[in-house]
């Protein structure tokens, strides 16, 4: 750490660089930032993604640089939000090597998807595929159950000289239930709602899923056995972990029991569980020993992850440069307490915006606050050297790129999301740091294009925010202790710093943007 911040407070660390002329663009600070999302979410788009992940040559497809032969032996499955895009590309590409398929998307995604004129994401009319639509607000029901049974019940079909290719993207549990008996749907739900309503984080929730599912946690692959099977991944889960996102059904892991218990014992929800759980729960072996499925093998997959807040984040940055800022991606993975993760964002302005030489203190609290919110100090010292370059040297305007998903504590009764609430108060971190022609400006967006149960992905703030709600009557801290970030935006000049780009068709959790103006400086 001290060697850290001598780096700061000792030498001309950014002069390292030749200087470089200002490439300030004409565009204002905020239609940067909504652009910069704009190009995030566009570089993760269901149709692109697949586009980019299969190469076809004739009769060969080429998949994370494995070749598999094509002789009308493909076969689909697919569960989640985008995956109804993501299938309707690889029609595209497979044609008649397209055997049959069936998807399990959200219940109304084909109606919105037509009503949004975004037809170029529902497949042909003459399909292969059978959608089934299911899991009403993003919870198992009965449709999304005969869906996952469509799913088994093709897997368990194929044969060794079948390809199966499995489409997965976020909210993929919900739509791929197959409790295992004698758990009851209705069961299986209570247990998921329970855990989440009791503050469970995905990892916990999802690994208790595949506990008790007998397509998750590489069910869905020993299915398919002895097929080859192809997964094609976008994530919307921090550090992509394959065996985590959508409770990774071609991922084969091991179920520890105990490990299951403890989490259900930590949200004080094991003395109710009812009896097929906790009779699931200790049985030995695989949980899939009483399919109708011959062989025992676990299954092999390749697991490919085509999409996520990463890639999101890189093609950002490459409009950023054309924009004439100069990007810096501080972290894929920002989590935690959504009070922190704005104070984080308030430093690092600060930090950048010193019209003297960067502060140490300052560099201090970013270095001790960065590992509470997911991010390592080797990215936060990277950031801070790309930005302290931005004032020393006249780089002109640098933009600090990140996502992931904080968390807001609900105490309220208001309407917002941890996007408009973290814009907020990232807005109030910012007071004081206006300059002239204008200072630094922050968005942070959902990439689903939601942000909790509102219209907005997000919002856009800066400096001037807790000027502009005085003067509009608004009292910021009343709609921050309400968790009512929805309504002060939509309140405040007319809704214009609320981010609202509809329909995306994708999900990589969501990205954060900070944009530092040129900094003028003192020279003493
Ligand atoms: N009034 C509110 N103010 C702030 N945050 C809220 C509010 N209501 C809900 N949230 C937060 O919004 C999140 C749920 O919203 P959303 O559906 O966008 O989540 P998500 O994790 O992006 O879901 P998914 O990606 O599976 O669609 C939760 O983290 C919840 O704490
Ligand atoms: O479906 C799920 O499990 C979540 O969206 C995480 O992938």
């Amino acid at each position: 750490m001290a060697r850290i911040l001598s780096l700061f407070r000792s030498q001309p660390f950014l002069a390292l660089l030749g200087r470089r002329n200002p490439t300030f663009c004409n565009m204002s600070m905020d239609s940067g930032a909504r652009e910069t999302f704009r190009a995030a979410v566009e570089a993760v788009q269901p149709d692109t993604v697949v586009r980019q992940s299969i190469e076809r040559n004739g009769d060969s497809v080429v998949i994370d640089g494995r070749r598999f032969t094509l002789s009308h032996n493909m076969h689909l499955v697919g569960f989640g939000k985008a995956v109804l895009g993501m299938a309707a590309e690889v029609e595209r590409i497979l044609g008649d090597h397209l055997v049959r398929g069936v998807i399990s998307v959200p219940h109304g995604m084909q109606q919105t998807l037509q009503q949004h004129g975004k037809s170029h994401l529902l497949l042909k009319a003459d399909s292969r595929i059978k959608v089934m639509e299911g899991a009403k607000h993003n919870l198992p029901d009965d449709d999304s159950l005969k869906a996952a049974e469509g799913i088994k019940q093709l897997a368990t079909e194929l044969t060794e000289k079948d390809l199966l290719l499995v489409l997965i993207s976020g909210g993929g549990s919900a739509l791929l239930p197959a409790p295992v008996p004698p758990i009851s749907l209705q069961e299986k739900l209570d247990v998921t709602r329970r855990l989440a309503a009791a503050g469970a984080t995905i990892q916990e929730l999802n690994k208790v899923r595949r506990a008790l599912s007998l397509l998750k946690g590489g069910g869905l692959a020993h299915h398919a056995h002895p097929a080859q099977v192809v997964s094609l991944i976008l994530s919307d889960v921090i550090g992509d972990p394959l065996d985590l996102i959508a409770s990774g059904p071609t991922v084969t892991c091991e179920v520890w029991p105990e490990e299951v218990l403890s989490i259900l014992e930590r949200h004080k929800l094991l003395s109710s569980m009812p009896a097929s759980v906790t009779q699931v729960l200790a049985r030995q072996g695989p949980r899939w020993k009483d399919s109708n499925k011959h062989s025992d093998s676990p299954g092999e997959a390749l697991n490919a992850v085509i999409g996520s807040n990463t890639v999101a984040l890189t093609c950002a940055g490459r409009r950023v440069r054309e924009l004439g800022f100069r990007p810096v991606v501080l972290s894929p993975g920002v989590c935690g307490d959504v009070r922190l993760v704005s104070r984080l964002y308030g430093l690092l302005a600060r930090f950048a915006c010193s019209q003297e030489e960067p502060s140490p203190e300052i560099a201090a609290e970013v270095l001790r606050l960065g590992p509470e919110v997911g991010v390592e100090s080797w990215d936060l010292c990277r950031t801070m050297q790309v930005l302290g370059e931005g004032r020393a040297e006249g780089w002109g305007a640098t933009c600090v790129l990140a996502g992931g998903e904080p968390t807001v504590e609900l105490t309220g009764k208001g309407r917002g999301g941890r996007n408009q609430e973290l814009a907020l108060r990232v807005g109030l971190e910012l007071k004081g740091l206006e300059l002239p022609p204008q200072g630094p400006v922050f968005l942070s967006g959902g990439t689903d294009g939601q942000d909790g149960p509102t219209e907005a992905a997000g919002a856009v703030t800066d400096a001037g925010l807790y000027d502009e709600a005085q003067a509009q009557g608004l009292d910021i801290d009343g709609f921050l202790s309400n968790n009512d970030s929805y309504t002060f935006f939509s309140r405040l000049s007319g809704g214009e710093r609320l981010l609202v780009p509809g329909l995306t068709c994708t999900n990589v959790m969501d990205v954060h943007v900070l944009l530092i103006p040129p900094i003028p400086i003192k020279i003493s």
